[in-house]
């Protein structure tokens, strides 16, 4: 028997419904939506921390101005002007219902996805998931790395939107959670064996390249997202057995001094240096705009013309069922199924305003 996605098992009458809600970021799903798009992610003040009187404008003037470029950018995907975002999202859904409901025998468990600036927008998911009426709401960022900009954001966003049934529980960030370091560790594997069998003697430089934000985040805010992303490059470097690699930072918005060294600087000092680059993202887990346009299109222009050969990119972990099985067992452990510890794989303390630290206490 095949069911619906959502309909429930009749051999599950007395399970209980897990709501699995997977925040990301959204993006436009056409030409037409790009700007709204825009508009709506930087009028959050987790993005332009100005008062709404002059962040809403200031947010509609940016949207418009960059609306040709990015509507060029976004052309350049294969998802009708938009992004492959959504699609990418419900794959791992999916991906994430299998393995969770056979990590969970006799629950209902399903996915929600909340995208924090298009459609399923964060509301819109909160409605459908109150009228699930579950009996237990996990929150999963699709960011490893929590950030203010990111996972917080998305975060307030619900808490202000869910007015539904069901005990919460939030996996803050999960930056060292073994599938996904197992995961993105055998993708750089894969790519730097590639390079080394196709260029032998070649010497090979792993480049992370993480998504940047505003330096005065980390430092005045506490933003824990550098800090997160270090931990994590750490920990595939070393289970990737990898011994000439760097961390920098791409897709710079603005004026303000964001986290460097930016990726289009860390590729020309490689070319500078005779090495060949295998660039992986560090901190996406799915395709979009990020890493088929600016990763793979703008700096593959970049490695060519600094003479970087070869440059490969490592693909974003996806659906991997290394990742996949790791963010089930984290949504079992949050839920205090498997492992020992009841909160599950948070920030362990690190963010001291993360809620799963309040969840512990109240666990
Ligand atoms: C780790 C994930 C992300 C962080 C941190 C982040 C911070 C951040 N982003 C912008 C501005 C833009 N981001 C855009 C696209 C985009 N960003 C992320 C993830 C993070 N952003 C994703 C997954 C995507 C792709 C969405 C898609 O449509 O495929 C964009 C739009 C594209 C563009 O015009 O370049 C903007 C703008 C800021 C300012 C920021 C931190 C302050
Ligand atoms: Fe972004
Ligand atoms: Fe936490």
């Amino acid at each position: 028997m095949t069911l619906a996605r959502g309909a429930s098992s009749p051999n599950r009458a007395n399970g209980r419904r897990i709501a699995v809600v997977l925040f990301n970021l959204g993006g436009p799903d056409d030409a037409a939506t790009v700007k709204p798009f825009l508009f709506n992610l930087f009028n959050d003040p987790a993005i332009i921390g100005l008062p709404g009187f002059a962040r809403t404008p200031l947010a509609r003037l940016i949207a418009s101005r960059r609306e040709a470029s990015a509507q060029a950018n976004y052309a350049q995907m294969d998802a009708g002007g938009g992004s492959p975002l959504k699609a990418e999202t419900t794959k791992q859904m999916d991906a994430l219902d299998a393995a969770l409901n056979a990590l969970l025998p006799g629950d209902d468990v399903k996915s929600f996805m909340a995208m924090r600036y298009w459609h399923p927008l964060t509301d819109e998911a909160a409605i459908d998931v109150a009228a699930w009426g579950p009996d237990e709401v996990v929150l999963l960022p699709l960011y490893p790395q929590f950030s203010t900009t990111t996972t917080e954001s998305s975060l307030k966003a619900w808490n202000a939107a869910y007015a539904g049934s069901g005990r919460t529980r939030t996996i803050c960030c999960y930056p060292g959670l073994d599938g996904w370091v197992r995961a993105q560790a055998e993708g750089v594997r894969l790519k730097l064996d590639e390079a080394v069998r196709e260029h032998p003697g070649k010497p090979i430089r792993v480049l992370f390249s993480a998504h940047g934000i505003p330096e005065k985040l980390v430092t005045g805010k506490g933003d824990p997202y550098q800090e997160q992303v270090e931990a994590t490059v750490a920990r595939v470097a070393e289970a990737a057995g990898l011994s000439d690699w760097l961390l920098c930072y791409q897709s710079r918005v603005g004026p303000l001094k964001w986290l460097g060294p930016s990726t289009p600087d860390a590729i020309v000092e490689a070319g500078k240096a005779g090495l060949g680059v295998v660039i992986t993202p560090i901190a996406f887990v799915s395709e979009h705009i990020e890493t088929l346009v600016e990763l793979d299109i703008e700096y593959g222009e970049l490695a060519h013309e600094a003479g970087v050969h070869p440059y490969l990119r490592v693909p974003a972990v996806g659906t991997a069922p290394l990742f996949i099985d790791g963010l089930a067992g984290a949504v079992a452990e949050s839920l205090g199924r498997i492992g020992t510890a009841p909160a599950g794989p948070g920030c362990q303390g690190r963010w001291k305003a993360c809620p799963c630290q309040r969840e512990r206490l109240a666990a």
